[in-house]
């Protein structure tokens, strides 16, 4: 009995703020008793779950029998087992079963033995990251169950509403259980190749079912004390009015809840873009006392009425430049056209974005904007990963639509009524541009195009394009550059044979103009100001060492490592986690809910597991590391992200410029670094050299020695040896983990494919006989070996990795390490002294 979607609540202690309990008696004999009043005991479930489909956390149960009747099912314990609420005892909301607990009924006697045995077996495959999780899982595993802090706010009336209805829905889902089949896991991609980002935006309904985190996890504060709804969205009859309450879960932290604005703020800056005084107010709450260069020459433009093409470089504040106007001509509009004829609220913008947790911090974004708005806008995210009925019924009432095209076009194309208001937007905006309209999102956002230019009356005709409503605003730090100088008007627009290139794509959008409006913010350098960027060369089979050794030359900082592939993830954050990194992944093949949390664990202190959002740069509280693909190289703004580390070289110069910028966004600094293996060396210097180039002619830097502008790092190569050893090590332990998962899974593929040849299955055999040899061979060999390690010498070598992680290392403080780039700091107060806290960088003290 182990998969469960309950929610990871930490178990309380003993006595210690829980509700009042009715006294039980200590009667033996068992009787039939709810789910939900069982004594169920939360587990901790070890990271590497964060992937494993419909594995949303672990509970254990003792002493219960499940009796079958027919196609009921009853569960029969004694009542010392149970816990039955009074009145005011609401905390069985935190721990509604879901699909997994109707696999268990149906198979489960009840023991608790399967997943005792399953948690330990997890425990001990894979290392664990010193960081316990039980301090965020409380409210960090995305399930969309209240706390029972939640419930507090309720009247009497409502809590008894609530609880009548979970019944109702635990009744429903027993008996549902009874017949239920295990659900069928949502494939995973094992593509070591490349990460298909959003791709799957459309793909699995199973995900799609699975309820997580509200959508305004990071929602102002008026928004934590609503009451949210149970999550199981297939009891949506019983729960009606849970989803109304969660329905209003889009609230936004009143005015008189916010800090006012500073009034000695010198907002002067902003009134050549005409404001309203409201959002000027906000603006001034967020304390943003000038407009970005993007923003001073976009807002304006976008405000006249004009379509416009917007380039700034990464972290410059575009979401905004495009948002104030979209808030602008909403509040404009507020009281004068609220509804259509037929009395169905118009959306005024729709915004696309290539990813979804690009999609969320958009709607974040604005509404942080909005916070202080007397009635702020209802903003609505429509990405793949969470609930379609639920966005459905929250786009019923959207101001704002923030989507990715997968998921929009799904409910688009449904034919849903959505489909008529949407041909009524003033705004539609897509975000990242050049990533969004190309590499497989386009077809959905052509699809999403075509759908709203598509005359409402004839339903075929399209409309002219100056007849249409509609403002097209479409933003990107990149354009490739024959593009650029199209849309500066230097070149014709010539769309014979273009296939799917950016100017045709462009085209598509159909703008209402003729010709958009062409800002480019940052005409000379796409990189942000304030970024240093460097690179290590090392050897190919040296880059897991190189990548340990730049993370703790580079102490107390937000590190955000980026792969070509899902497959370098799921090996690098073990890896790390077994030298005592707090690494976590993201990666698309993840469960929405494990991109979430992932996220919102690297956003969080590892020390206290708060939020630390509000911490400076430099400040000593951030040690997280991520480890993604690309699908986190574009527009994700995190506080505090002070280096990127380049695993594997970019694909393209773009690519290199999106990731370079997670990091030195606003004012903030930050740096790059890229490991670069020998035979990489050149193609690498090129493609950085193409970012640069235009920068570099300009201020005629161009030499053959530095025309890249990225500086060769010198890192000390004495002191890397040193650390060999632990990486080596941790590397073996983790291997033989990962290759005794992967094990079972190739053995069952090679035995179906033995069945198929009509063989008898000995692995061993037919690798000799050659069957399985050629590409590859020798990794398998080397897997082999690592899955042939028994427990004890894993243990053994655990033992021996913990004695080394405990040592100190002599850095040898005269040394420089980085070059000229940042010794000083590295070096300052902790002379000599970082590495002697490699044992979990300090997380243990
Ligand atoms: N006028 C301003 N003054 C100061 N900070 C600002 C201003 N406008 C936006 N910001 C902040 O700058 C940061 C970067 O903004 P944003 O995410 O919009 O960048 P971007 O240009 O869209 O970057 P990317 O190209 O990476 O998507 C955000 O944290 C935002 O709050």
């Amino acid at each position: 009995m182990v998969a469960n979607k309950r929610k990871l609540s930490k178990a309380p202690a003993a006595g210690a703020g829980q509700p009042k309990r009715r006294k039980t008696q200590a009667v033996e004999k068992k009787r039939p008793v709810s789910v939900d009043a069982l004594q169920w005991k939360t587990v901790d479930v070890p990271e590497m779950f964060d992937d494993a489909e419909g594995f949303f956390g672990l509970e254990e149960i003792e002493g219960v029998e499940i009796v079958r009747e027919g196609d009921k099912v009853k569960f029969m314990a004694a009542a010392k087992d149970t816990k039955e609420p009074e009145e005011d005892d609401f905390s069985g909301f935190d721990d509604t079963p879901g699909d997994a607990d109707q696999i268990d009924v149906a198979s489960s006697n009840g023991s608790s033995k399967l997943r005792k045995k399953a948690q330990k077996k997890a425990e001990k495959a894979v290392p664990q990251s010193d960081d316990d999780d039980d301090a965020d899982d409380d409210d960090d595993d995305g399930d969309d169950e209240p706390s029972t802090l939640e419930t507090k706010g309720l009247t009497k009336g409502q809590k008894k509403a609530k609880r009548m209805a979970k019944k109702k829905m635990l009744e429903a889902k027993a008996k549902k259980a009874a017949k239920a089949k295990p659900a069928k896991p949502v494939p995973v991609s094992d593509d070591d190749s490349k990460d298909p980002e959003d791709a799957q935006e459309t793909a699995p309904k199973q995900e799609a079912k699975k309820d997580i985190k509200k959508d305004q996890k990071k929602g102002p504060k008026k928004e934590q004390k609503k009451v949210t709804k149970p999550v199981e969205k297939e009891a949506s009859v019983e729960i009606e009015d849970d989803e109304d309450s969660e329905l209003e879960t889009n609230v936004f932290t009143a005015v008189e809840d916010l800090p006012e604005p500073d009034e000695d703020l010198d907002m002067s800056a902003w009134v050549p873009l005409n404001l309203s005084p409201q959002l000027l107010s906000s603006i001034a709450r967020l304390g943003f006392t000038k407009p970005t260069r993007i923003q001073a020459s976009a807002i304006p433009e976008i405000m006249d009425g004009r379509d416009v093409i917007g380039k700034a470089s990464t972290g410059s504040g575009k979401t905004l430049a495009f948002s104030i106007p979209v808030i602008e001509s909403w509040l404009a509009r507020m009281g004068t056209k609220p509804a259509a004829a037929d009395g169905k609220k118009i959306p005024i913008a729709l915004f696309l974005s290539p990813t979804r947790e690009l999609a969320h911090q958009i709607a974040d974004h604005i509404k942080e904007l909005c916070a202080g708005l007397p009635t702020p806008p209802y903003i609505c995210t429509v990405t793949g990963g969470l609930s379609e009925q639920k966005q459905q019924r929250q786009l019923a009432r959207a101001d704002i639509i923030i989507g990715t095209p997968g998921r929009m076009w799904e409910i688009m194309s449904a034919g849903s009524a959505i489909l008529d208001s949407l041909r009524q937007i003033s705004f539609l905006v897509v975000d990242e541009a050049d990533r969004l309209l190309k590499d497989g999102h386009f077809k959905e956002a052509e699809e999403i195009i075509k759908a709203l230019d598509r005359s409402a009356a004839t339903e075929e005709n399209e409309d002219k394009p100056e007849d249409r409503p509609r403002q097209t605003l479409v933003f990107s730090a990149t354009f490739n550059r024959g593009l650029q100088q199209k849309l500066a008007g230097k070149s014709k627009w010539d769309l014979k044979g273009q296939g799917e290139s950016m100017e045709y794509l462009l085209k598509k959008l159909n703008f209402r103009e003729e010709k958009p409006q062409f800002i480019d913010a940052n005409p000379i350098s796409q990189m942000a100001e304030n970024l240093k960027e460097g690179l290590i060369t090392c050897g190919d089979m040296e880059k897991d060492l190189y990548l340990y050794a730049t993370i703790l030359l580079q102490p107390c900082h937000r590190t955000l490592v980026f792969t070509n592939s899902i497959n370098s993830v799921r090996r690098l954050v073990p890896l790390l986690q077994m030298l005592n990194l707090p690494a976590y992944a993201l990666h698309s093949g993840m469960m929405q809910k494990a991109r979430m949390r992932s996220l919102e664990r690297f956003k969080a202190n590892p020390v206290t597991g708060q939020a630390s959002a509000n911490t400076t740069p430099g400040q000593n509280s951030t040690n997280t590391i991520l480890i993604a693909t690309d699908v986190a190289a574009r527009g994700l703004d995190i506080p505090n992200v002070d280096l990127i580390i380049h695993y594997h070289v970019p694909r393209s110069a773009d690519d290199y410029v999106h990731r370079s910028g997670r990091t030195a966004r606003a004012s903030a600094h930050g740096t790059s670094v890229l490991l670069c293996g020998p035979k990489e060396a050149i193609s690498t210097q090129r493609l950085v050299a193409k970012v640069h180039a235009k920068k570099e002619a300009k201020v005629g830097l161009a030499t053959k020695k530095n025309a890249t502008g990225v500086r060769t790092i010198d890192i000390d190569r004495k002191l890397v040896a040193r650390l060999r050893e632990r990486v080596v090590l941790a590397k073996a332990i983790t291997d033989a983990t990962l290759a005794k998962e992967k094990g079972s899974k190739e053995d069952d593929w090679m035995k179906k494919a033995a069945d198929e040849l009509g063989v008898d299955y000995d692995s061993d055999e037919l690798e000799k006989a050659g069957m399985w040899s050629g590409r590859g061979s020798g990794r398998k060999e080397q897997e082999k070996a690592s899955r042939k390690l028994t427990k004890a010498e894993v243990a053994s070598m655990k033992g021996a990795l913990k004695e080394m992680l405990s040592r100190r290392i002599n850095t040898g403080v005269s040394e420089s390490y980085f070059g000229n780039m940042d010794v000083t700091d590295l070096l300052k107060g902790s002379q000599g002294d970082f590495l002697g806290k490699v044992d979990g960088l300090g997380l243990d003290d």
